[in-house]
């Protein structure tokens, strides 16, 4: 099959239809005994992302999440199910499809160690075959949106690591991907440089209209640039929506900070739990899924208000449980 569009998936630019992928691992079980065992790292997946998306994928340690993106590269091919990226089957058109996507793996370089910078952008100009005009042209924009110009001359051994990820971003880019796999892009970053990489993909994404596939650990990554989250856990996609409904999936708490006419005792109420005193000011938790209203209206009832405020829960704390829950589970 040639075409994506004949999996009916709509305009999915990204489509995978129940897609598995099961590794044979052979482990040591005795002397001279061999056992084998199937471990399915990615287990019946299905999603579609459109063409202009930013999607966060995450997960915790060994969820399935590399090996996703391995397939979508056509590094790896699916052991079950069906997979397209722009209407192609990435494992069997990888050359291809390399001229539509781009890859930056946070953890590994993909830029010529011991050459200047700009050496490793002149190689991608001629294994890509990008005409002269646009190599020049996306090159001049990518270096004063990355800030490069001082650094292209300068051998990447010699880089920072936020240079490097800047270096790479922009090698990533110089093909005009329609698709970026961005894997862990902003660890090991300080916060500065966190900023720009994270100031820059809004702004490809914006202007160019890049899909952009994101795995992070760093869910600030995911806050500042995806509105919709994918999580994966032991192979399985368990959420596929709105960052904001985790709050909801992972049953967080909300909190109610209270200031109080004077310093008191823990107040009581049934809809909340103190949580924490400091001075008249008193924080209360209570289920994310239930209106403030109910626990503001109790505690207006029994003790005199001066100010309060609703605090979401922490959306780490939130994924955080929801993994524990799993692994409970
Ligand atoms: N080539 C391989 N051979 C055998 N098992 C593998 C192989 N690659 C991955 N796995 C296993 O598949 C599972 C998923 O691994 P994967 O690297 O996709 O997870 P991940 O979500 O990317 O994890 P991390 O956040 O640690 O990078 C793990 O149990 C891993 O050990």
């Amino acid at each position: 099959m040639a075409d994506g569009d004949s999996m009916g998936c709509g305009d999915g630019f990204i489509v995978l239809e129940g897609v598995e992928k099961v590794f044979e691992v052979r482990r040591k079980a005795g002397f001279l005994r061999r056992e084998r065992r199937a471990v399915r790292a990615v287990d019946s997946i299905s999603f579609s992302v459109a063409r202009g998306e930013m999607v966060g994928y995450i997960g915790p340690n060994g969820a399935g999440k590399s090996t996703t993106v391995k397939m979508l590269t056509g590094i790896l091919t699916p052991s079950a199910g069906r997979l397209r990226v722009a209407g192609i089957d990435p494992s069997r058109e990888r050359g291809r499809l390399a001229h539509r996507i781009g890859v930056v793996f946070g953890q590994r370089t993909t830029l010529w160690w011991d050459l200047p910078l700009i050496d490793s952008y002149r190689l991608a100009h001629r294994m890509y075959r990008i005409p002269d005009a646009r190599y020049r042209e996306n090159l001049d924009r990518l270096v004063e949106l990355l800030e490069l110009g001082s650094l292209l001359d300068v051998p990447v051994r010699q880089l920072s690591l936020g240079q490097r990820m800047r270096g790479d971003i922009a090698a990533a880019l110089l093909h005009d991907p329609e698709v970026l796999y961005l894997d862990e892009p902003t660890i090991g970053l300080d916060v500065v440089s966190k900023a720009k990489v994270r100031g820059f993909l809004r702004e490809l994404n914006a202007e160019r209209g890049t899909t952009v596939l994101l795995t992070t650990h760093d869910l600030q990554d995911i806050e500042q640039l995806c509105s919709r989250v994918m999580v994966i856990d032991h192979g399985r996609l368990v959420y596929d929506g709105a960052l904001a409904g985790l709050h909801e999936v992972g049953e967080g708490e909300r909190t109610l900070v209270v200031d109080l006419e004077r310093e008191s005792p823990p107040v009581e109420v049934a809809s909340a739990r103190v949580v924490r005193v400091e001075g008249p000011r008193q924080w209360l938790a209570f289920p994310a899924g239930r209106s403030a209203a109910a626990v503001v209206a109790e505690l207006a009832a029994r003790y005199p208000l001066v100010d309060l405020s609703v605090r979401e829960p922490d959306i780490e704390a939130v994924i955080a449980k929801m993994y524990a829950e799993k692994a409970v589970s």
